[in-house]
């Protein structure tokens, strides 16, 4: 087993009277895509800048590559990490180009043709020569992402870095993501939730008032959950007919409109509902949603305020929510 990327053990961080993390304990390995998701406060960007080394941990042990961010490797550490912070700032009098080379130098990264490919790579040679006062807010974006890159880090730590990007360079973000744990860099999504995150991550982390409330890869979080699954029909059979028929094993309807039936389907049934759904004649088409990230997390988040939780959404009585490592 090679070295963790991140080692966190019981990390806490507070700010005078307010604990910012409160024992997170997290573990990120090579190659691995983690998305860290949180309210906002909640703590994603303290543990970023502790992974940074720009702020020291209270209490707990923190590693990055082994050592100590914030210790006497800081400089050569920080060389293998690529950092994007969640408001992007530059000098808005400078072009791209030399935005990136300014980067470039401070980062000893002396091969400035990088510089060059790495502006074609998030799309902004076009812009290159114009003022960043000029940029959209996606351009920012892509030019902070470009200046994250730079010196090909083996660690990246995102903070919302799909935000202000449009549906197609958010895809194009995601490709980058996907090639780039291919090429076994590490990754730290920092998000509220994104839509479609799912896809490109090994794993989530959900904070919550500086506490983990829930690790591990999205079906293990699925199952720690235990939520519903959603079973959208389409079916001559009335919704009252179908809660009478599937009642016995827990599923529920959520929503009818004319043929249009949604069902929520505990786990558990749902093999013994999709027979019957199968062989029941007047049901013409089946779709089966299993929880996506978005309803985990809510689910997860709901814990904090159980009685402002959303029906469907609510702690399973049968299942807590787990503390512990991502990687348990
Ligand atoms: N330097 C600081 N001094 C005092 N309190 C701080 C400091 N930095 C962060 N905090 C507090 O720590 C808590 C966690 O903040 P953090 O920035 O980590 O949250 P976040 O999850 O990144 O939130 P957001 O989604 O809004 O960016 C917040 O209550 C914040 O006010």
């Amino acid at each position: 087993m090679t070295q963790p990327v991140i080692e966190m053990a019981a990390v806490s961080k507070r700010f005078g009277t307010l604990t910012a993390l409160d024992e997170v304990s997290l573990t990120l390995n090579e190659g691995e895509v983690l998305g860290l998701m949180g309210h906002n406060g909640a703590g994603k960007s303290t543990s970023m800048k502790l992974i940074l080394g720009l702020i020291r941990p209270s209490m707990g042990r923190l590693r990055v590559f082994g050592h100590d961010p914030s210790g006497a490797e800081a400089n050569v550490l920080r060389q293998r990490l690529g950092y994007l912070p969640e408001n992007v700032q530059f000098y808005e009098q400078l072009s791209g180009v030399e935005v990136l080379r300014y980067f470039a130098r401070l980062k000893r990264v002396d091969d400035l043709r990088r510089v060059d490919a790495l502006l074609e790579r998030v799309g902004l040679t076009h812009a290159m020569h114009r003022r960043v006062k000029t940029y959209s807010k996606g351009m920012r974006q892509r030019l902070g992402l470009a200046q994250a890159l730079l010196g090909e880090p083996r660690l990246l730590l995102l903070d919302e870095p799909t935000v202000g990007l449009d549906p197609m360079a958010s895809r194009d973000f995601y490709a980058l993501v996907d090639e780039l744990r291919g090429k076994g860099v590490s990754v730290v999504l920092c998000s509220h939730v994104l839509p479609g995150v799912e896809r490109h991550i090994d794993r989530a982390a959900i904070l919550g008032q500086g506490r983990l409330l829930a690790s591990g890869t999205i079906d293990e979080l699925r199952e720690a959950a235990d939520l519903p699954l959603v079973v959208r029909l389409r079916t001559s059979r009335g919704a009252e007919d179908l809660e009478r028929r599937l009642g016995s094993v827990g599923v529920s309807v959520t929503g009818a409109a004319g043929a249009r039936v949604t069902l929520a389907v505990p786990g558990s049934a749902k093999i013994e509902v999709l027979r019957a759904l199968m062989t029941d004649g007047a049901v013409e088409d089946v779709d089966l949603e299993p929880p996506t990230l978005e309803s985990l997390y809510a689910h997860f988040d709901a814990t904090l305020h159980p009685q402002a939780a959303a029906p469907g959404m609510r702690a399973s009585e049968s299942s807590s929510p787990r503390r512990e490592e991502a990687n348990a």
